[in-house]
């Protein structure tokens, strides 16, 4: 027995440690590194043990303490009235607990309630003399805060005057600073840009902008602020009796008040608000973490009073957690319908945002890698409305050395075929585009769209069912479809399957440009596969150009010939075509071939002269010197053209005399993207 209270005084003396840190993190460096639902697991054991054995109860106990002490560099300022924290109710039953105790307190049946959002920002107090601002703290640790005048003077929806005529003498004003949810994405966007750490979340986002030494910081940042209650009023009548009068009156001085207040009685209808604010939360411009229920009657307010570090008047009723902790159990890459491999991670299962979740993803490498997500490692859930689970970071402190690192895997799990990621891109995708099951029915669809391969009445249903009874592989199995199997599959009237057989026999006369579109390449769209059945004129010229001949393709850039290069290396895309070819798929081909850009331009030496209607002068330097081109200052009999805009120079007049080739923009533009004449084609290409 004596032994077990020794463990027991350990173990609650190891959480008061562990919860202090965890304070010290969130209210002093603006950066926790767990949930907030992990934090208040942890609070609540605690307090469960110092119900359980009051005996051990410490006086400097973090449950006795709201926040932290206010920082040294900043002065501090001594609360008139205390600023505490709420208690906090997850389930009905507390909420029932809750409404019980007050009506036996005040020895009436029926209470009324202001009912309110509770914001997820951090706690101020305005203290206005004779109507004007000369004080902002925070809450600190609700008996002294930190003076923060000048960084809340710069939030525009804080009145610096009151707007009356004889303003009370004293008047402190206490609500939320906050960060909008759409400003804390933009914060964190600039954040990332600038190299700057990100912040954890928007309550995180609002403190750590707003205790800055720098109230130029603060102002740089977007801040909200919403009052909800009065510390001091001094001076003057008191215009108000219940909580919900105060707000009106906060209204009526010009302070931002939510509009989703109301007074109700009963605990019914506490819980319908609470359902109601809980299924509207993700529309809320706002975060918040649950709503408040106050009594509303000032007097009666009073009769309750307080307890260590919360008024018994109010209680603060938590939404379900949207962050979690969990094990990493394993990273599982899934191949998208459009090839994307996507890692997901195999979760430890943890209740979060209301459902009990086992996967979640990890977005793409380079977030793995940001995140520095090791398999193995603790990590934080958010799962957020209907959004996607994902995983948002780790738990550094809780590293175990056996978490392995990581990495995108070379191959498509699915097919096989090679997995690559172009450059500038996130994604890493499967190159198997005709071939690959996960892409299966994407492909397929595709290649008989309209603009592709116009197979009419092969829609998504029918694909659907081919596909799944593996009827159709590639789009290649198309043309190997009989009427008896089309027929029973899709329970389809003999009719409409001989039309979709006779749209199939049809498409098999196509052009190369439908064809090329309708393999489905990535970046690859309409025009693209018009561009590129012009150049080449021939598919299997296109099959065997690499990315630098893919290059010299008008409007085509690197990351597009390199998807094409992948799309054609890949042998069994190659193996699909050939089997389209033997089915009878066929188009008319030109033995033309358009000239390389750059044999326009490689070796040329140009001219410029006078100002380009579009192109900037260094623009049209920079791609003549691309293409192998020279740009000079002065002409001569070595110049090959001379490119004249308005108001050109002696030059043009050398070249008239020299009998240079002049060339105007648009004669420039033709020969950068190649139109400006065809040859027969040669071999060097292919
Ligand atoms: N993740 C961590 O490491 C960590 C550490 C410490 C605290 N926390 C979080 O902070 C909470 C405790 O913080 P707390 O003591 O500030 O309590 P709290 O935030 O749960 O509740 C009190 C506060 O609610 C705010 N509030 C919002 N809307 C309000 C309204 N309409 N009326 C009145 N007050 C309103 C006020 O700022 C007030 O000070 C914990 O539950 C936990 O979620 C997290
Ligand atoms: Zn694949």
């Amino acid at each position: 027995m004596e032994e077990s209270i020794e463990t027991i005084r350990q173990q609650m003396q190891s959480l008061r440690e562990t919860i202090e840190n965890h304070n010290y993190r969130y209210y002093v460096l603006d950066a926790p590194i767990i949930p907030d639902a992990e934090y208040d697991r942890l609070f609540r054991e605690l307090q469960q043990l110092e119900q359980r054995y009051p005996e051990l109860m410490s006086p400097d106990s973090p449950t006795q303490r709201v926040g932290a002490a206010p920082l040294k560099e900043f002065r501090s300022v001594v609360h008139r009235t205390p600023m505490l924290s709420l208690n906090n109710a997850f389930e009905d039953k507390e909420v029932e607990a809750f409404d019980r105790r007050i009506r036996e307190e005040l020895k009436i049946d029926d209470v009324d309630y202001a009912v309110e959002p509770k914001f997820d920002g951090l706690a101020v107090g305005l203290t206005y003399e004779n109507g004007l601002l000369v004080r902002g703290a925070t809450r600190g640790d609700g008996y002294t805060g930190e003076d923060i005048t000048a960084n809340l003077r710069t939030i525009k929806s804080i009145p610096l005057r009151l707007p009356v005529q004889f303003p009370p003498a004293l008047l402190e004003v206490r609500g939320e600073v906050l960060i909008l949810k759409a400003d804390f994405e933009r914060l964190n966007l600039e954040q990332q840009k600038k190299g700057e750490k990100l912040f954890a979340n928007s309550r995180n986002a609002a403190a750590g902008s707003l205790r800055q030494l720098d109230s130029s910081i603060t102002a740089r940042r977007r801040l909200t602020f919403f009052a909800y209650g009065l510390g001091v009023h001094e001076g003057g009548t008191i215009p108000y009796k219940r909580h919900s009068e105060e707000l009106a009156y906060l209204a009526s001085l010009h302070f931002p008040v939510v509009c989703e207040y109301k007074v109700v009685s009963g605990v019914a209808a506490l819980l319908a608000y609470y359902r109601q604010m809980a299924a509207s939360r993700d529309r809320l411009p706002y975060d918040v973490d649950g709503v408040v229920y106050k009594v509303d009657d000032l007097t009666q307010q009073k009769q309750l009073g307080f307890v260590s570090r919360a008024p018994r008047f109010a209680i603060a009723h938590k939404f379900p957690a949207q962050e979690a902790v969990t094990d990493l159990l394993d990273i599982e890459v899934q191949v998208g319908r459009t090839g994307a491999l996507t890692p997901v991670a195999r979760l430890a299962p943890v209740f979060v945002g209301g459902v009990t979740v086992t996967n979640a993803t990890l977005h793409n490498e380079d977030e793995i890698k940001r995140k520095q997500i090791r398999i193995g490692d603790k990590v934080i859930v958010r799962r957020a409305g209907d959004v996607i689970p994902e995983v948002v970071g780790i738990v550094p402190e809780q590293r175990s050395s056996h978490a392995k690192p990581f990495s995108m895997p070379d191959l498509c799990p699915v097919c096989g075929a090679r997995a690559v990621r172009l450059p500038g891109e996130t994604v890493t995708r499967c190159t198997g585009g005709l071939f690959c099951p996960a892409q299966r029915k994407q492909a397929i669809l595709h290649f008989a769209s309209r603009r592709a391969m116009d197979i009419e009445g092969l829609g998504e249903k029918l694909v659907e069912q081919l596909v799944d009874q593996s009827i159709v592989r590639t789009p290649a199995d198309l043309y190997k479809l009989g009427l008896a199997a089309l027929a029973s599959l899709a329970r389809m009237a003999e009719k409409s399957a001989n039309n979709v057989l006779q749209a199939i026999e049809k498409s098999k006369n196509t052009t190369l440009a439908r064809f090329i579109y309708a393999l489905g390449i990535r970046h690859v769209g309409e025009s693209t596969a018009k561009t590129l059945a012009q150049y080449f004129g021939q598919l299997d010229r296109l099959m065997v150009a690499d990315a630098g001949q893919l290059q010299q393709v008008p409007d085509i850039g690197p990351v597009v010939a390199l998807s094409i290069a992948d799309f054609f290396a890949e042998s069994h895309n190659r193996e699909v075509i050939e089997q389209l070819r033997s089915c009878g798929v066929t188009w008319s081909e030109s033995n033309e071939m358009a000239v390389p850009r750059s044999h326009l331009i490689q070796g040329k030496t140009f001219v410029l002269t006078g100002t380009l209607p579009n192109m900037a002068r260094d623009e049209a330097k920079d791609r003549i010197e691309r293409l192998g081109g020279k740009v000079t200052s002065s002409v001569s009999s070595k110049t090959d053209y001379v490119v004249v805009g308005t108001d050109p120079g002696s030059k043009y007049d050398k070249a008239v005399q020299l009998a240079v080739p002049l060339l105007d923009e648009a004669g420039l533009i033709e020969l950068l993207e190649g139109r400006a004449e065809k040859c027969e084609s040669k071999d060097d290409v292919g």
